[in-house]
């Protein structure tokens, strides 16, 4: 993949021209046509600051990520070696621009511990880097399903949970996503998951989401499934447990920028659009839009 950092007019090529052993494929490109270039930053003529040039953004500054600023950004983040080892042995492998760059796993794990997360889900796991990152910082008793359709890359993932000593936090399924969770909400699981991550096929996000929607957890929901069904100590026991709201995170939601480009028409880009779209309408969830990595979405159910 040949993915290039647009500012400032300047279009640079991938980070991994710079950077070798670090991921620059992933990394977003940003043109906000609204957005105009006012200072250069004092340190090189990569760093720019933008700003927002039209009134309805007033005049906040928002700053590019150019290769040199990513490759900072990469100094500063915590990767532990069982993950570098992964993303290196991912790297020479077919596909290894699909992996997530280091800091959107690392906020994936962070967004887990914050959560305080024992029960998360994956939908698209290939070699395992985003799913080995959350299974680390869950705790003993906590369980990540993880959904993915190709065996080969699978067994990648499958041998670096072992040896990360993760295996028992693994609940590792190899076929079609979609009938994976529609077997675990057949199985009676639903509103029982804290966290989901979705990362594969971008076309199915909308499917994806209402099946995952069904599976993590709300207070709400269980208020209405329950209230009828168990005395009141039981119920004060279980709204306890169950944490505020289940979050899914929803990877690649900036396309490479496509998506903010009105030239851009092909059939992916219409379809991450048109789900962005539903996502700001949508009421059962409120809504976070990242630019990190290739831009993520964190969806909190109410
Ligand atoms: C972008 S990659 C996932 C990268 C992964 N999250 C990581 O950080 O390494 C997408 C993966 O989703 C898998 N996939 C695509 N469609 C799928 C489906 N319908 N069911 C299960 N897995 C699927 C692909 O085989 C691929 O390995």
């Amino acid at each position: 993949m040949t993915a290039s950092v647009i500012h400032g007019g300047w279009a640079f090529p991938s980070l991994s021209s710079f950077v070798p052993n670090r991921l620059g494929a992933r990394y977003a490109a940003f043109a906000r046509p609204n957005f105009r270039k006012v200072t250069t930053n004092c340190f090189s003529d990569r760093a720019v600051t933008i700003a927002a040039s039209d009134h309805n953004y007033g005049s906040k500054q928002v700053i590019s990520v150019t290769p040199q600023i990513y490759d900072y950004l990469l100094t500063n983040v915590r990767e532990p070696p069982i993950l570098r080892e992964l993303r290196e042995e991912t790297a020479t492998m077919r596909g290894s621009q699909m992996q997530v760059s280091p800091d959107q796993a690392q906020l994936l794990a962070m967004l887990v511990q914050i959560l305080g997360a024992k029960r998360c889900i994956e939908v698209g796991v290939y070699t395992g880097y985003s799913s080995l990152a959350v299974a680390l910082v869950l705790p003993d008793s906590g369980i990540l399903v993880a959904c993915e359709r190709d065996k080969n890359s699978l067994e990648v993932a499958k041998r670096y949970y072992d040896r990360a000593g993760v295996s028992h936090k693994v609940d590792a399924r190899n076929g079609l996503a979609v009938d994976t969770l529609n077997s675990m909400i057949e199985n009676g699981e639903g509103c029982s998951y804290d966290f989901a991550f979705v990362d594969a096929e971008k076309r199915m996000y909308p499917e994806y989401f209402e099946l995952l929607l069904k599976l993590v957890s709300s207070i709400m929901q269980i208020i209405r499934c329950r209230v009828l069904e168990c005395d009141l100590y039981t119920f004060t026991c279980l709204i306890l447990k169950v944490r505020a709201g289940g979050v899914v995170v929803i990877d690649n939601v900036l396309w490479h920028g496509k998506v903010a480009d009105p030239l851009v028409d092909d059939k992916k880009t219409e379809s991450i659009r048109s789900f962005n779209r539903a996502l700001m309408d949508d009421v059962r969830v409120n809504i976070s839009m990242v630019p990190v990595g290739d831009g993520m979405t964190i969806c909190r159910k109410r």
